[in-house]
This record gives C-alpha cells, sequence and structure tokens, in this order.
C-alpha cells in the first residue's frame, strides 16, 4: 500500500519509527514531513496529507502531531477527506470499517510507540463494509457538496 504521511515538529520521532515500521512491512510511505525539530504549523501537513489521498497520489495517510486533533482537523478541510483522530486500536478499526476513514491520525503527546503500531495495524487491516454504512458516509460526501 501507498501511504502519505506527515507531522509537525511534536511528532518527528514519533513519525520516523511509524515510517520505519510501515516499510518493515512492505509499504510504500510518502514522507511529507517536517523532519526537524524546528517549530512547524500542523495545519500545512495535514493538508498535504489529505491532498496526497484525495488525489490518487497515495492509497491512505497517516497524520500526526501532538494531539492528532488540529491535523486531523486540517486534513479534514481537504474536500473528500475522512481522517479520524485515534488513541485506542478499537475506534481506529470501527472509523475503516463503518466510517471509511481515509486518514488516521493520532497524537505523539497522547500515546507510545507501541500503541501507535497498534493502532495503524487495526486501521490498516480494516476494510469497509458497505452497505448502510455507505448510506451514511454518502451522506457526509452531501453535507460536503452543498458547502
Ligand atoms: O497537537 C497539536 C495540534 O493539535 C500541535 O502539535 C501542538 O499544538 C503544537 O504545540 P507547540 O507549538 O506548543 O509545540
Amino acid at each position: 500500500m501507498k501511504i502519505a504521511i506527515g507531522n509537525d515538529h511534536a511528532a518527528v520521532e514519533m513519525k520516523q519509527q511509524i515510517v520505519e515500521y510501515l516499510e518493515s512491512k512492505g509499504h510504500e510511505v510518502i514522507n511529507f514531513g517536517t523532519d526537524t525539530n524546528e517549530r512547524v504549523e500542523y495545519p500545512v501537513y495535514g493538508e498535504k496529507v489529505g491532498r496526497a489521498v484525495v488525489s490518487g497520489e497515495a492509497d491512505c495517510g497517516i497524520a500526526i502531531c501532538g494531539t492528532g486533533v488540529g491535523i486531523s482537523l486540517a486534513a479534514n478541510k481537504v474536500k473528500g477527506v475522512r481522517a479520524v483522530v485515534c488513541s485506542e486500536p478499537y475506534s481506529a478499526k470501527l472509523s475503516k470499517q463503518h466510517n471509511n476513514t481515509n486518514v488516521l491520525a493520532f497524537g505523539a503527546r497522547v500515546i507510545g510507540i507501541e500503541l501507535a503500531k497498534m493502532i495503524v495495524d487495526e486501521w490498516l487491516n480494516a476494510e469497509f463494509e458497505g452497505g448502510r454504512h455507505a448510506e451514511r458516509v454518502n451522506m457526509i460526501k452531501e453535507i460536503e457538496e452543498r458547502q
């Protein structure tokens, strides 16, 4: 799978560990940075990840900041993005099965690397179930269309 990844200064180390983890599992990672500890603005990276997913450059995206909140909010402003911020694997899995999320976010200041890996695994391995859930996801798309 081709995975876009982006982060702010709060998540550089965790991002690097997640990139290594994804590559060890055979995924191709497109890294949108940042890669230094210099303070940056998370909306820039949330948007980059979101655009890569919506354009088809990547199959899905992972976005990390201090809490995962700001970067997921930014990614969600890109039309077609359904980003979820998760601190545990259950919501990550269900967000794919029921909500067909295409960007996963989490907080480097909130969870540790092993929990982050577990969340990533559950999310990547889950599949959208369609059916009644597809109707609801379409309703979300319709809200977007009405803007
Ligand atoms: O979590 C975040 C956004 O939701 C950011 O990582 C956080 O706000 C950055 O804060 P600071 O500039 O104090 O390092």
